[in-house]
């Protein structure tokens, strides 16, 4: 008896124990990152979970569709998580820690155009941080249609591919939308993520359906390995640039929607410019209902869902009926886009 409380005095303490957990969920835009951190949160996985939520875009339409059953949500929009915001994610994570409402578990959802290097760094780079959490995983969502054409899109000199970034970086790749391509594209698409990442596990999903044990505590970030094929990792200052030419813009605007002219308009813009329109999104008002429309755009794929059907909340009685819309992309038009947004409202 002795023996073994003398060794478990000397033994050190289980750290990774007592530090919380983190998974960062990166991805491009409109990869199903967002799908993924719904779908974790409504499954029954008994921990406390707080989810920080970081959104490129003028204006935020996540915060009204997704997660509206949870309170641990922290949103992040002033700026970008990897640059701009990085202290704020910092203060967001001293602040969780000492909350008397013990968290278990931290979900990073950085935007679509993030480099998850600089948020990764934040977990090695600052002592409280350190003390307080660990980084479990990387986990990048791909949107298994419209991967190749980002990791092949053309950057100027000096700019990272975020595309590229985000998989080099990941522990886990969850390979989403599989139900958008063909045996032969996916084995294409499997082809270049190892090409950028031969270490990473590949999950193939749909709606971002990948079982929890294999997403969430599986201790799968490895300093040693970021540090091998980035030798200055810990050094550098999160410093880097972004893609100017991609920008969004929201408009925002009072009133009833014309369903008819809004779903032939979007139609046609996406269809028109869907290449160059890589994200859009926004949450309606229709004329002569109370539910709230919510609209998703990746390219030129589009579609509706309603709050009748459980994704957001209808308008509530004496609510402004503010309609909001995104578009994230290239070559954007702001008053062309205003003008003929203005022109679907209901007569
Ligand atoms: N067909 C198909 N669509 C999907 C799948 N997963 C997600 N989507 C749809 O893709 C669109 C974008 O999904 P989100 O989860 O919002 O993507 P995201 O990565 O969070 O987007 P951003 O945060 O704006 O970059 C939505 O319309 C989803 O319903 C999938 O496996 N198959």
């Amino acid at each position: 008896m002795e023996q073994s409380s003398t060794k478990k005095m000397s033994e050190p303490p289980d750290v990774d124990a007592q530090r919380i957990p983190v998974t960062v969920v990166t991805g491009f835009l409109g990869s199903g990152k967002t799908t993924l951190i719904n779908r974790i949160l409504k499954e029954k996985h008994g921990r406390k979970i707080a989810v920080i939520e970081n959104e490129f875009g003028e204006i935020g339409i996540d915060d009204g569709i997704v997660f509206n059953s949870q309170e641990n949500i922290l949103e992040m929009n002033n700026g970008c998580i990897c640059c701009t915001v990085r202290g704020d994610l910092i203060k967001i994570l001293k602040k969780l820690w000492k909350r008397k409402n013990k968290i278990e578990h931290v979900l990073i959802e950085t935007t679509g155009l993030a480099d998850p290097a600089p948020v990764a760094q934040t977990f090695f780079v600052d002592d409280d941080v350190q003390e307080h959490y660990r980084l479990d995983a990387i986990i990048t969502v791909v949107d298994a249609k419209h991967l190749i054409q980002h990791l092949d899109d053309d950057k100027p000199e000096g700019v990272e591919n975020e595309a590229v970034e985000q998989l080099a970086f990941a522990d886990k790749v969850l390979l989403n939308k599989v139900d958008l391509v063909s045996a032969e594209e996916k084995q294409e698409v499997v082809k270049r993520i190892k090409a950028i990442n031969s270490s990473a596990d590949i999950i193939e999903t749909v709606q971002g359906n990948a079982p929890l044990e294999r997403i969430l505590e599986i201790k799968a970030f490895s300093l040693e390995r970021i540090l091998e094929g980035e030798p200055t990792f810990l050094e550098s200052d999160g410093e880097h640039q972004h893609d100017s030419s991609v920008t969004s813009v929201g408009l925002e605007l009072e009133g009833e929607m014309d369903m008819k002219k809004l779903d032939s308009w979007l139609g046609a813009i996406l269809r028109e410019k869907g290449t160059d329109i890589f994200r859009s999104k926004g949450i309606l008002a229709i004329k002569g209902t109370a539910d709230k429309l919510v609209f998703q755009g990746v390219h030129m794929l589009m579609g509706f869902a309603s709050s009748s059907e459980g994704v957001g909340k209808p308008w509530q009685d004496g609510e402004r009926r503010v309609n909001r819309i995104v578009f994230i992309g290239r070559h954007l038009d702001r008053k062309q886009l205003a003008s003929s947004f203005t022109a679907c409202l209901a007569d």
